[in-house]
């Protein structure tokens, strides 16, 4: 029973930490492969040349009847070819009826008791005690005694036998750095790879010329801020002479700065793009391989492919894998990081400035980079790239949407307004979903209810069949209306856009309210009405059945810290006043956390921060208990439709409790009437 999910949404798109192209796990497999194949044709084409062991006896046997061809021996040791092929030991006779199993005789120590082969090459033992007679009676049956080992097998065999293993383990590393270096995108081809294409980098590269690939900043949205700043760099590209008349240097190098997905690796393909250059692309996480070494010799062959096609852009993503400050790389890795790091700055000091190249790096985690990148000559700008507003998404839906048929009632300003948090990835991802599902539903253009389902599963997860009985979904809708009805009469909640008692992921009944704009100043009313909302569903529980569920448990966990921060950080506590209490946030990536790990205060601080935190929450508690008993009539109308209808839209949900809309938040609130003193 999820409360409001009006907070941002899990990003969609985080990269993972690292994004090795050459998974060495799958080579190791193969070569094992490789060594397997090797064996068993070896084994299944020469099987006679293994030699079999047999006894000094049988040997003068096989000698005495004539079927000995040739011998070659050393010390006491004799290997020798029959004419006829032998089976050594002799197959058991098999058992016959009423007869008991034969018993077998145990074998002496060094005798041959494996299972049975057949061979035509033998070794054997010669008796400690001499045979003199041995030579006259080999050379009585025409055996030829050699001086030198025998070759077993023919010529091909042996030279098979012996070289195959090295050939084939040669050939398969031939394969896997010709493998390595085609990944390198188009560039693989003409320059061959070979066993020299390891330390040559695997650089994605787009052409100008390549119309299917071109991006510009047409296909670029809503983060118009951002793009401005590098419309200067297109500038310099494409008259790099305009620039440097006057004796000015040329930018080398930018770092965007921004949260996963917000569009920096496509920002910088249309920097390329609007100027018309080559674009080389490399994951910083990818320099960083298995081999010492090989990250520098990447990133030296990646600066000079630039150089040779020039003007060009470099872009880097994820430059923080290596662009880390030392001391603040795990071990281990840090020396190869050091060393790929130190090569990046080696080629940007090199740049005099008149090659044309720019090197364009990402990040989004700019508090951790080396001050070494950021110095004058280096990255020395910095390009943030900041989450879209309501009109930004609206504007990246647009781009997204070019090549969707969409139906008439689709609203994009609807889908803007209620997707705050979602990066230009996210709105992309949801673009796609909405089109997948109606292509299953078998629709001719894409519907609004495909993009409100759509989002619905991207932000919740997938539908969840669950069986539940009449009494459990009766108070999952009693919980959702109690969200639903504070929602509209709260004074500033955010409006109600839908309630839905069908079980999703971890949710088993869900009321959406969306703010009407995007918002970035929280007044402390608005604040104090959300807090009422999340426990909404549990006072109506409450009110209605005098018991409690676990259902609560992820509104109580949102409403605490929503308080937690209203004491700690925004100094909304007259108690506590005006003192920060909590790290501050990472603006791209969430809490970042006091680092030291101590608490910067006392055991008592501690304790008037709790008692503070309980004091707003009682409060809001008792707020949402009153508010719902006195309207009571429209938590019932709300149930029964639930009930019905399972999923209600905001016309029904306004329809079936007989509510208007949520009354907007009085300028003065001051001590609105979501305040109580307990
Ligand atoms: N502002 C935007 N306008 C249009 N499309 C966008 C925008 N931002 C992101 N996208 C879409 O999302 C995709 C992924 O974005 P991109 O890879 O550029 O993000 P990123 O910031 O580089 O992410 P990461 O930090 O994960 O590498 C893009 O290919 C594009 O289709
Ligand atoms: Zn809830």
């Amino acid at each position: 029973m999820n409360g409001q999910t009006s907070s941002s949404p899990p990003t969609q798109n985080s990269p993972p930490a690292t994004r090795p192209t050459m998974p060495p796990r799958k080579y190791w497999l193969w070569f094992a492969i490789v060594l397997l194949v090797n064996f068993l044709i070896t084994s299944y084409l020469f099987p006679g040349d293994s030699p079999i062991t047999v006894p000094y006896t049988v040997f003068r046997d096989e000698v005495g009847k004539g079927n000995v061809s040739a011998i070659y021996s050393r010390g006491t040791g004799i290997e020798g070819r029959f004419k006829a092929p032998v089976t050594w030991p002799p197959p058991a006779p098999a058992k016959e009826p009423g007869q008991p199993a034969p018993q077998r005789q145990r074998p002496l120590p060094g005798e041959n008791h494996g299972p049975s082969r057949t061979a035509t090459t033998f070794t054997t033992e010669l008796p400690a005690f001499f045979d003199r007679n041995l030579e006259s009676f080999l050379l009585q049956h025409d055996v030829e005694i050699s001086a030198v080992p025998l070759q077993q097998g023919s010529t091909l065999a042996t030279l098979l036998f012996g070289f195959g293993p090295a050939l084939l383990i040669i050939g398969f590393y031939v394969w896997m750095y010709r493998r390595a270096a085609k990944q390198g995108g188009g560039m693989g081809g003409g320059l061959g790879g070979g066993l020299f294409g390891i330390g040559r980098s695997k650089a994605k590269r787009y052409d100008a010329a390549d119309a299917a690939h071109r991006v510009t900043f047409e296909d670029v949205a809503g983060i118009d801020e951002a793009e401005n700043e590098l419309v200067e760099i297109v500038q310099f590209l494409k008259n790099p002479q305009k620039y440097t008349r006057l004796g000015g240097t040329a930018p080398k190098g930018v770092l965007l700065i921004g949260a996963p997905g917000t569009g920096k690796t496509l920002l910088a393909r249309a920097v390329a793009g609007e100027a018309g250059v080559p674009f080389f692309s490399m994951s910083a996480a990818e320099f960083v391989e298995m081999i010492v070494g090989v990250g520098a010799a990447r990133v030296r062959d990646l600066f000079k492919q630039a150089r040779d096609n020039a003007p060009a852009i470099i872009f880097i993503d994820e430059i923080d894998a290596i662009g880390r400050a030392r001391g603040q790389i795990a071990i281990g890795g840090a020396s190869e990081q050091e060393q790929t790091l130190q090569q990046i700055l080696t080629e940007m000091d090199g740049f005099t400035g008149r090659e044309g190249i720019i090197v364009l790096a990402a990040t989004n985690t700019p508090d951790v980079l080396d001050r070494a990148l950021l110095r004058p000559g280096r990255f020395d700008r910095r390009v943030v790239v900041n989450l879209p507003d309501k009109a930004g998404r609206n504007a990246i839906l647009q781009v997204h949407v070019r090549k969707v048929p969409l139906a008439a009632d689709v609203s994009l300003e609807e889908l803007a307004q209620a997707t705050p948090g979602f990066s230009g990835a996210d709105l992309k991802n949801l673009v796609n979903e909405a089109a997948l599902l109606a292509a299953r539903r078998d629709e001719a253009s894409v519907q609004q209810k495909d993009f409100l389902d759509a989002l619905e599963k991207i932000v919740l997860g997938p539908e969840r069949p669950l069986l539940l009985s009449r009494d459990d979904r009766e108070r999952i809708a009693y919980h959702e209306s109690g969200h639903a009805v504070l929602g509209l009469v709260v004074p500033g909640a955010d409006p109600v856009h839908r309630v839905s008692i069908v079980p999703r992921g971890q949710a088993l009944g869900v009321t959406y309210q969306r703010p009407q704009t995007d918002r970035y100043n929280y007044p402390e009313a608005y604040l104090r009405a959300r807090i009422v909302g999340m426990l909404g569903g549990r006072a109506a529980e409450e009110l209605v059945y005098g018991t409690r569920t676990t259902g609560a448990e992820n509104d109580i966990e949102q409403a605490t810290n929503l308080a937690r921060n209203m004491v700690t950080r925004w100094g909304m506590s007259d108690a506590i006043g005006l003192v920060q209490l909590a790290p501050p946030q990472n603006q791209f990536l969430g809490t970042s956390g006091f680092g030291g790990g101590e608490k910067p205060f006392s055991e008592q601080t501690a304790a008037r921060i709790d008692a503070e935190v309980h004091r707003i929450i009682h409060a809001c508690h008792e707020d949402a208990k009153r508010l719902l008993d006195e309207h009571r009539s429209s938590l019932e109308g709300l149930v029964r439709a639930l009930l019905q209808k399972e999923t209600l839209s905001e016309q029904e949900i306004l329809d079936a409790t007989g509510l208007p809309p949520a009354p907007e938040l009085q300028s003065r609130p001051l001590h609105d009437l979501t305040q109580h003193t307990p």
